[in-house]
């Protein structure tokens, strides 16, 4: 049997596309011969160090994606809903204090929490209009992940530390290191070689890159 191939997903819970990107990528984790690596990044980050420049700076891009989003919802069969105001919400409020808080929770407990952390902290974002940045609302999202009171308590204070900050930040670059301008960016290690793919649309060709048979967003679905 060939050997599992890794692949990163570069990511940040106020980025939609990345939802769509996440979902897929789980969904795909144990049907294709990968090894699954979630990479909790900060898109600001990345839009400020590769100097690109806000989608929504576009208005006529802005209402397309509006409704694009509206459509890959059902497409996707994630429950994405546009907050009431996306502005605030995208770039006013903004995501360093819920990015930290994953980032915590990857040191603290590992991958598996981090992917149901993450989901609830999308589902707030994304699906409930809730906010995301205070530490009553990262509770409430770890709460429904799973996690235990002291485990919130903890990865609470670690938030403010320097390792977790320092943690989050080297993602960040390094997900500018291999070319990132936006996320979702995954990057597919095939025979020791990078190759990286932006957004949630790229799916097809990337499971031909890396030899894989795409079933369309919802694989299981697809089986039936
Ligand atoms: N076509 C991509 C769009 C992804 C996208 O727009 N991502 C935003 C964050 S939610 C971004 O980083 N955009 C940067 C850019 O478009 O240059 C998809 O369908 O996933």
């Amino acid at each position: 049997m060939s050997s599992r191939k890794v692949v990163e997903l570069f990511y940040d819970v106020v980025s939609p596309y990345s939802w769509l990107g996440f979902e897929v990528m789980c969904r795909y984790r144990n049907l294709w011969n990968i090894d699954l690596k979630l990479r909790p990044a900060f898109l600001r980050g990345v839009m400020q160090g590769s100097g690109n420049k806000s989608p929504v700076a576009v208005l006529n891009k802005m209402h397309y994606m509006i409704h694009d989003l509206r459509r890959l919802a059902e497409y996707f069969d994630v429950p994405l809903q546009q907050p009431s105001d996306p502005e605030e919400v995208m770039f006013n409020k903004g995501s360093l204090a819920a990015m930290r808080f994953v980032a915590a929770v990857q040191q603290k407990g590992g991958d598996k929490k981090t992917e149901k952390v993450s989901r609830e902290l999308w589902r707030r974002i994304w699906s409930e209009d809730k906010d995301i940045t205070e530490p009553a609302s990262l509770s409430e999202a770890a709460v429904k992940a799973g996690l235990t009171d002291g485990e919130i308590k903890e990865v609470l204070e670690m938030c403010t530390s320097k390792e977790i900050k320092e943690k989050l930040k080297s993602c960040t670059e390094e997900a500018l290191k291999l070319g990132a301008f936006g996320f979702p960016m995954m990057v597919c290690h095939v025979d020791g070689k990078p190759e990286m793919f932006f957004g949630s649309d790229r799916f097809e060709l990337m499971a031909h890159c890396i030899g894989e048979k795409w079933l369309g967003p919802n694989p299981d679905k697809a089986k039936l």
